[in-house]
């Protein structure tokens, strides 16, 4: 049987122009059915932008848009029933208690989950108080709550987690887990690698307007090298080591060998076995692949060099 993924985002060629500047230049995404999608990036990389544009707020000024396979501006009134938005700043009333706010949203939405969410983010305690009165943290599981009272089938998260303490971040991911296992898709913008480390089926990390890598979490930290470090077995010297054909950079300082490579379970292999085979110990041995941090850093240098170049 062919399993056929449904795209519930599909952007082809997307640009978006503010004047004469190019926000977003020319970007491709594409968001499967009940997974969720991280978009990454640095500041001012076009993530908002993106995300604006799908969520239909504003028009893109070249490429196609398709959302729930509806054109997001043409289409918003059919549209905004089947999503939810969080966004980093909501306008709720001030004067309205908790509660209330969510009473409110409830009754223009199809909404039936209610106070329930409340709980769920540890709000409850806080539903007669009044909006404006929150802290930083306590507004933005506000924001969440809201979002996902309609059981959205696609939810937009931009930065839900910036401000939050700790605990409110980790209730946070678990309630964005279970509306994943419900089958809700949800786009995500976040500056926390470990966010998307820990929630992300598939990320693209932004920078300049393009997307540089996009993939699974496994194909995008396989874009960068990984690392192997040990302490050199004493008496020997860094020319007596096997030779490790996909090893990319070599450092050697006092004593300790530090070796970037683009096969890391290859080169550890070869490693390991010439060190057993000659009876030597590879001390304080290491080996990582890469972290999202290592390929964001590398994202933002190789764009750079691509422009200088171009
Ligand atoms: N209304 C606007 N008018 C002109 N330029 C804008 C406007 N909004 C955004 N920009 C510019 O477009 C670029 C992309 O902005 P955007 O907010 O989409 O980036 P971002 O990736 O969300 O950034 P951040 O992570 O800093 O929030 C930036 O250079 C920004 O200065």
């Amino acid at each position: 049987m062919v399993r056929v993924t449904e795209l519930v985002i599909e952007a082809t060629g997307l640009r978006c122009r503010y004047g004469s500047f190019e926000a977003v230049r020319g970007i491709d995404l594409s968001v499967r059915r009940g997974e969720l999608f991280a978009l990454l990036g640095t500041n001012g990389a076009g993530k908002t932008t993106t995300v604006e544009t799908l969520e239909g707020h504003r028009a893109a000024s070249a490429g196609t848009v398709r959302v729930l396979g509806m054109d997001p501006v043409a289409d918003k009134a059919r549209l905004r029933p089947r999503i939810g938005i969080m966004l980093q700043e909501s306008g709720f009333a001030g004067e309205l208690t908790v509660a209330e706010t969510v009473e409110l949203w409830a009754s223009v939405t199809t909404g039936g989950r209610r106070l329930d969410v409340l709980e769920l983010l540890d709000l409850g305690h806080r539903a007669r108080v009044m909006v404006k009165q929150l802290s930083g943290g306590e507004r933005r599981r506000l924001d969440l709550a809201l979002a996902v009272l309609a059981r959205p089938e696609l939810l937009f998260l931009d930065e839900p987690t910036t401000g939050l303490d700790p605990e409110s971040r980790r209730r946070t991911w678990d309630l964005v887990r279970t509306l994943l296992a419900e089958g809700t898709t949800v786009l995500l913008t976040t500056h926390y690698l470990e966010e998307a480390e820990e929630l992300a089926d598939r990320l693209a990390i932004m920078h300049r307007g393009v997307v540089a890598v996009e993939g699974t979490l496994a194909d995008v930290l396989a874009t960068e090298p990984s690392r192997i470090s040990f302490a050199l077995p004493a008496g020997l010297t860094a020319a007596e080591l096997p030779p490790l054909p996909a090893v990319l950079t070599s450092h050697v300082l006092d004593q300790r060998v530090e070796l970037s490579t683009a096969d890391l379970q290859h080169d550890l292999g070869v490693l390991v076995g010439w060190a057993n085979e000659r009876g030597v110990r590879l001390s304080r041995l290491r080996a990582s692949h890469a972290s999202l941090e290592d390929v964001f850093h590398g994202v933002r240098g190789a764009v750079e060099r691509a422009g200088v170049a171009g």
